[in-house]
């Protein structure tokens, strides 16, 4: 309780508490003048500032650190956000999956989030307009490619606005005893993650697919005999027994999500770019798309072929660079793809992410 001569620890909380009050309204009066930086702009900007704080302060700069205070400022920014955007944002749920996790990494805990239960349905929220942004995993460090998330891009146009970088772990949670589990449910993905672990210890179990992580958590707080693949919040959130932690099998299992949105991003310096384009299909097409990179000195970060929908042997190239649509030699490679591509689609230009 706070005595009424308030030691060193008060008075420092209450000159926070304050502080942040000040915050949220110069928010409310930057909102108001329509120059509020979006949530990405603004995450760009914490890092910026991070790193000038770490390089004079020694306590700050181990990673752990500055990780966590990344973290905080990034919930007080939700936080002063609070009734002037950037609205609901929508990612498969239940509550605690992986993509919950990834949404308060980026959005910070106090932004209003709307789950929904499929990948496609997050497309459609945003495309409708219910959710001003989204978050769906991309591609992981083990399983590749999320197809889902592929296949929607393929069919709907949606802007990317930022990118969120996940360090996976999975856990085997259950309601009951080891000797009881009889199926083990997950998300095609997690499972896929943790292939090897799961054989050599459950080797007898059915492995059942289901819509998310946290929908096998919730089945396995229904059953004795289901045992869920999935995060440790979820395990809390269900009160589930954590039977194993860590059981993917690669230590480095890192899941990159994509933010959908309409915010603007304007060049940071550390920025990439994301598109999607389809060629004609002829000898030569492809090589003569991939050289329009190497022409401009563009470095590829990512690339992935998938099967356009509803054809056969037709096939989108997903790529991602480092650059900005805002700089020259990007804008000038685009434009050049354009004329040489039958379908091309910018998905979006915006900050690196850090891990
Ligand atoms: O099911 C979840 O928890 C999700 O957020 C989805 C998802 C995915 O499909 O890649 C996200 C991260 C992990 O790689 C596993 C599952």
């Amino acid at each position: 309780m706070p005595s009424s001569q308030p030691d060193t620890l008060d008075q420092l909380d209450l000159q926070l508490l304050r502080l942040i009050q000040q915050r949220r309204k110069h928010v409310k009066t930057l909102a108001d003048a329509q120059s509020l930086p979006s949530v990405g702009q603004s995450n760009a900007r914490l890092d910026q500032l991070l790193d000038v704080f770490c390089r004079d302060s020694t306590e700050a700069s181990e990673k752990k650190s500055v990780q966590s205070l990344r973290q905080t400022l990034q919930h007080i920014d939700s936080y002063c956000r609070l009734g002037v955007g950037p609205g609901a944002v929508s990612f498969l749920g239940p509550k605690y999956s992986y993509s919950h996790l990834a949404a308060i990494k980026y959005f910070g805990d106090a932004t209003p989030f709307a789950p929904v239960a499929t990948i496609p349905a997050v497309f459609d929220a945003v495309h409708r307009g219910d959710a001003a942004g989204g978050l769906v995993p991309i591609e992981n460090s083990t399983d590749g490619r999320v197809v889902d998330t592929l296949g929607m891009f393929a069919r709907r146009h949606m802007q990317i606005c930022g990118e969120v970088l996940l360090p996976i772990h999975h856990n085997l949670l259950a309601s009951g005893r080891r000797d009881q589990i009889t199926e083990i449910h997950s998300k095609p993905q997690a499972l896929s993650q943790c292939r090897v672990w799961l054989a050599a210890n459950f080797p007898a179990a059915a492995l059942i697919e289901v819509g998310s992580t946290t929908t096998a958590a919730e089945s396995a707080a229904q059953h004795a005999h289901i045992a869920a693949v999935a995060s440790l919040p979820a395990g809390r959130e269900y009160g589930l027994d954590v039977l194993n932690q860590n059981i993917e099998d690669n230590r480095e299992n890192v899941t990159r999500f994509a933010v959908l949105g309409r915010d603007e991003t304007h060049p940071t310096g550390k920025d990439k770019t994301s598109l999607l384009f389809q060629v004609e299909h002829q000898p030569g097409a492809l090589a003569g798309a991939m050289s329009v990179f190497s022409q401009s000195q563009l470095n590829l970060t990512w690339i992935e072929s998938f099967p356009l929908p509803g054809s056969r042997n037709e096939y989108l190239f997903f790529v991602e660079f480092s650059g900005h649509r805002g700089e020259n030699r990007v804008a000038t490679a685009i434009d050049q793809l354009g004329t040489i591509t039958r379908r091309l689609e910018i998905l979006g230009s915006y900050p690196v992410a850090v891990l």
